[in-house]
Formats: structure tokens, sequence, C-alpha cells
């Protein structure tokens, strides 16, 4: 059966043609936040879906993952496929070890299925508490998926907005596996970067020095820009010192990534290329920039290859 699905109204498709980053990657650099959606008429969307997506497959992103200079990706299952891996782990199975993953279950997934995920390259599951983006799940079903994964040596990435971190905070610091946090907790990037909200997000990560932080997505906290586009090398500047205060003060616990094909964006489509060219910004010597795009995601995604 061909399904097709309808994108959400106002849906901004992912850039086409990125620029070639000016910023060269160093050998082995990771792109540790990407996502796959469908092909929906092969890898139907959930129908507890909070948005439509347009497709972006497997190939459409390896095909990035070249043009940009990465060699590996981390893909992160994203909620327009619930708790179905399936198009994540087909990615994970097609890129010959060259991708790893992140998926969503349930408490009650057999042991059997945790067994294959973590043969396809599954290393982690995410716990979206974004309240746009997902149901409430409550946090003994969410303990009860932590007791399953943790056999497993895997870790939990968690989604959520500064404003709810202090409701969170203990639930997360109670979790006894690592966590890896997107997108610095959402900071609002209109407050001050020294700020009393901004430095609640950092005392979460000295309080459990096992949790991680992906300094990703300037494009979703900006608020006066500039965008990564017509040639912007230097997008996003008001992120920039939040980003750089978790790079410096934690250069071993940070990971970066595009968020390829950057859902639910509303006000412009980023250039994937541009993206990249701002890493120097955040991260700018050399050693910082080999640990948060090659040594942190290797050691955190790829410990048990050589
Ligand atoms: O790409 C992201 O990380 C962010 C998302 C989407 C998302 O997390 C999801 O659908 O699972 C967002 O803020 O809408």
């Amino acid at each position: 059966m061909t399904t097709t699905f309808e994108k959400t109204p106002g849906w901004l498709d992912w850039y086409p043609d990125p620029s070639t980053p000016h910023f060269r990657l160093p050998d082995g650099a990771v792109d540790a936040h990407c996502h796959v959606f469908g092909p929906g008429a092969e890898f139907p969307f959930a129908p507890e879906r909070k948005y439509t997506p347009c497709d972006a497959s497997k190939d459409q992103l390896f095909a990035l993952r070249d043009r940009l200079g990465f060699s590996r990706n981390v893909v992160v299952q994203a909620t327009c496929h619930g708790a179905d891996n399936s198009a994540m782990v087909d990615a994970l199975r097609a890129s010959g070890g060259r991708a790893r993953g992140v998926a969503t279950v349930r408490p009650d997934v057999t042991d059997d299925e945790l067994a294959d995920l973590h043969d396809a390259g599954v290393r982690g599951v995410r716990f979206n508490f974004v309240r746009r983006l997902v149901d409430v799940v409550p946090q003994d079903a969410l303990r009860a998926v932590v007791e399953r994964i943790a056999p497993l040596g895997w870790h939990v990435v968690i989604y959520f907005e500064a404003a709810d971190l202090a409701d969170l905070r203990d639930f997360f610091l109670s979790i006894p596996v690592p966590l890896v946090v997107d997108h610095m907790g959402r900071p609002d990037v209109t407050k001050d970067p020294t700020g009393p909200e901004f430095e609640a997000f950092l005392d979460l990560m000295r309080a459990k020095p096992d949790i991680w932080c992906k300094v990703t997505c300037p494009e979703r906290l900006s608020v006066d820009g500039p965008p990564a586009l017509d040639g912007e090398r230097h997008s996003y500047r008001d992120v920039v010192p939040f980003a750089r205060r978790v790079v410096e003060e934690f250069p071993d616990r940070v990971l970066w990534g595009t968020d390829w094909p950057h859902p639910n964006l509303t006000d412009h489509m980023p250039d994937d290329g541009l993206l990249v060219d701002g890493i120097p910004h955040i991260a700018p010597t050399a050693a910082l920039q080999q640990a948060l795009l090659v040594d942190n995601p290797a050691g955190l995604y790829w410990s048990d290859t050589p």
C-alpha cells in the first residue's frame, strides 16, 4: 500500500543545495543530531504525531553528510515517527557502521526488540518533554524504560525547555545512566548568558558528571540572527555566547549536530553549509573542535569499535 501524507500547513522543507563549508571539519567528524523522516510511503508517520513533515530519506541524509564533510551521523528518532523506529533503524543498517541511533521505546519493549536495536547501532533512548511535541509521559514509565536500557550501556537523551528545568531537575539527576541534553536545554537567548536561567542549566551539568550537552540548533534558538543564509558565516550571534560557555566549561561533554532536516522551523530554513561555518565561533581552537566533533561523539557512540 502506498501511503501519502499531507505536510503540516506552512511546513518548510530542508535546504536543497547547501554551500560547501569554508570551515574544514576535522577527520572523523560526527553530525551528532539529525533525523530521517519516512519517506512516508515506505515508513508511515505515527498516528499520534503532532506534525507531518516533508520526506527526508537516509540517502538524502548521507548525501548531506558527504557534502558537508562529516564522516558519521547520529540519527535521533523524531516524534513524528512515535515509537516506531523502523525508518531510523533502516538508515543505521544502510550506513555501513557510519551511523548510530537514538530510539524511542515504551516500557513494554521486549528484550529481543532491544537486542535488535542495539545490533542496528542504537545506543540511547530519547525522552521528550517539549509540550508541543508530545503528550506527557509519567516519570514512572520513563524510569521503567531506564531499567530496561541500563544493562545495554545506553544513555538517555532529554529534550526540554529552559522554563521547565526547575520541575524536571530532580528527576534528571535521579536517572542512573548518562544523559545527553538536546539544544542546551533551549535557553531564552534574550536573557543574559551569565544570568540565573542559564546558570541553572550549567548547574545541572555540574551536578552530574555524566551529563553531555548538544550545542546545537542556533537556528531554533536565535531571536535576531542573522540567519545562516546568503553567505552569512557568522550567523545566530545571539546564541554564540551560550554555546561558548558550555564548550569552554565542559569541553569533553559537548556534541554538535546539524539538526537536519530541521523540523518545525517557521521563519526560514538554514543553509547547512553555513551552519557548519558557525562552529569555529563556538569552539574557537583546534583542540576544542577535535573534542566537540570527533572525540566526544566517538566516545559516546562508537566506544565499542576501534
Ligand atoms: O529536531 C529537533 O531536535 C527538534 C524538534 C523536533 C523534535 O525534536 C521531534 O520531533 O522529535 C523541535 O523542536 O520541533
